[in-house]
């Protein structure tokens, strides 16, 4: 079971990736944004939260065009996993992995909090061990985390049960509350709140767990 973490210039979240990873018993790389192929045998890809490049032109524009995210569009499309968390969900929407787009949030303030999230659904590797409807605590820190897009993205989001996460309360101003999406083949999860920040008590909470374990599991069972 092997997952890679990758790095770019401004990742902050990158280790805690890792330690959520290893958490779970998977073996675990850091990838540097330069290379042009990801580890052999890898599993999923874990695209960290942070401010890849400053930020600069828009949060994840500049990242998404690192040699290394055509590894992982192709990693996606041969069907394997990828989990992108806030600079990390930024990044996966630049690269067109996940539609729509994170836009300043509606308060103009990055906000830093613990936050509520309701699990939409539990069909998915990532949500698998959470319930349906299952409210849960996980943080956010972002100042780019109000999701937007148009209203046949949304339709379909909606209709497909594609929506994995959606806010109790609209901290962001993100349509439709959504906090986190699936893909189509439910294979690659953005996500602006960070479950890496609460897999252990130590860190006030450990509603994130659940996720890497899923994870875990899918593939040991697959
Ligand atoms: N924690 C993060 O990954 C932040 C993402 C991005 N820099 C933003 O502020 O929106």
């Amino acid at each position: 079971m092997r997952a890679a973490v990758l790095v770019f210039p401004g990742s902050n979240c990158d280790r805690d990736l890792a330690v959520a990873f290893r958490a779970a018993g998977f073996d675990t790389a850091m990838v540097w944004h330069k290379d042009a192929a990801l580890p052999e045998g890898t599993d999923i890809v874990g695209v960290p939260g942070g401010f890849s490049y400053g930020d600069y032109l828009r949060c994840g524009a500049i990242a998404a065009q690192s040699p290394i995210m055509r590894a992982v569009a192709a990693h996606a499309e041969r069907g394997g996993y990828v989990l992108g968390i806030c600079n990390g969900f930024q990044v996966l929407c630049e690269t067109r992995l996940l539609p729509g787009a994170l836009m300043r949030n509606a308060g103009l303030k990055f906000v830093c909090k613990m936050q509520a999230l309701r699990v939409e659904t539990a069909d998915s590797a990532f949500t698998a061990g959470y319930r349906a409807g299952q409210e849960i605590a996980v943080p956010v820190a972002h100042h780019d985390g109000n999701y937007v897009a148009d209203p046949e993205t949304l339709a379909a989001l909606r209709a497909e049960d594609r929506v994995a996460f959606r806010y109790v309360g609209s901290p962001n101003g993100a349509m439709d509350d959504i906090a986190g999406i699936l893909s189509p083949n439910r294979r690659v999860l953005g996500m602006m709140p960070h479950p890496e920040r609460v897999v252990d008590a130590a860190q006030g909470g450990t509603d994130g767990m659940p996720m890497f374990r899923s994870l875990a599991d899918a593939l040991v069972s697959a």
